[in-house]
């Protein structure tokens, strides 16, 4: 395991839209890690994850994707990661079946592996019973994991998912989450942004903090508690306290 190239390796990762949204960012991910990344609202989380994506162009830095260096090698690169934007865009006549198929042969797949593949994703996500049905009536819970099955077809080693679990009912999001993490078991590495920090508190092998483009902690739960001043036991109230505007001179959240 420690010989393989790291999942995800960003290094000064900047973008700016006049205003910098991505500043000087380092960030690396191990293969079969689970990873949250936190932060308020514009941030940069999700320009950061687009950027990785290949949907933007950062101004500067270097983007490694399981050893790939995707400003070099964009199409490698993506072969590689699977995207899950916040408001994943599925076609409503299409069934979860004929869905992956169309996922599928975007990648090239052969009908052999991904035939299998849609229908161990299908299953495993309890859509096999609806495979034949069209998406357009489905609830947001059975939207979301069609979108993830598709995301999962190809294998990729580095799943990207931007606030997966927001408007999921509690029986959807436990689906959902059980199988982030059954993918980091067969090696694969999460990455998710995040506004239910007590996804981040309960699931994530490491928490990383991003405020104004930069990361200003990272670490388990524990090691965010010391860099807290309040160092109090729920991972909101260490967010808020790292997160919070310091007045010049005020000592805690670490540079
Ligand atoms: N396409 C764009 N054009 C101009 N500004 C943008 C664009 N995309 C993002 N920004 C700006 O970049 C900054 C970072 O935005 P980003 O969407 O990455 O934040 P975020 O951490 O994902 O926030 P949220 O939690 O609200 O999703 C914000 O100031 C945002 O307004």
């Amino acid at each position: 395991m420690t010989d393989l190239p790291d999942a995800l390796r960003l290094r000064n990762l900047h973008k700016s839209f006049g205003k910098k949204a991505v500043d000087g960012l380092d960030l690396t991910i191990r293969p079969g890690e689970f990873y949250a990344l936190l932060g308020a609202n514009g941030a940069g989380k999700t320009t950061t994850l687009r950027m990785v994506a290949g949907l933007l162009q950062p101004d500067a830095g270097e983007i490694f994707v399981d050893g790939v260096d995707a400003r070099k090698n964009p199409i490698a690169a993506k072969q590689r990661i699977a995207w899950l934007p916040d408001e994943p865009l599925l076609y409503d006549k299409l069934t979860p079946l004929e869905y992956l198929e169309f996922v599928a042969g975007l990648w090239g797949m052969t009908a052999e592996r991904a035939g299998p593949r849609a229908e161990e994703l299908l299953r495993r996500l309890n859509l096999w019973e609806q495979r034949n049905q069209r998406c357009e009536g489905f609830s947001r819970g059975m939207r979301q994991k069609t979108v993830l099955a598709g995301a999962l077809i190809h294998e990729p080693r580095l799943l990207m998912l931007d606030e997966p679990l927001t408007g999921l009912d509690a029986g959807a999001a436990r689906q959902v989450k059980d199988m982030l993490v059954e993918q980091t078991r067969a090696g694969v590495a999460v990455i998710l942004t995040t506004h239910i920090l007590e996804v981040a508190e309960k699931i994530a092998d490491r928490i990383g903090i991003i405020a104004d483009g930069r990361l200003i902690a990272e670490g388990d739960l524990n090691h965010l508690r010391s860099l807290s001043a309040a160092q109090t036991a729920s991972l909101e109230e260490v967010f808020l306290d790292l997160t919070a505007p310091r007045e010049p001179g005020v000592n805690g959240a670490a540079a």
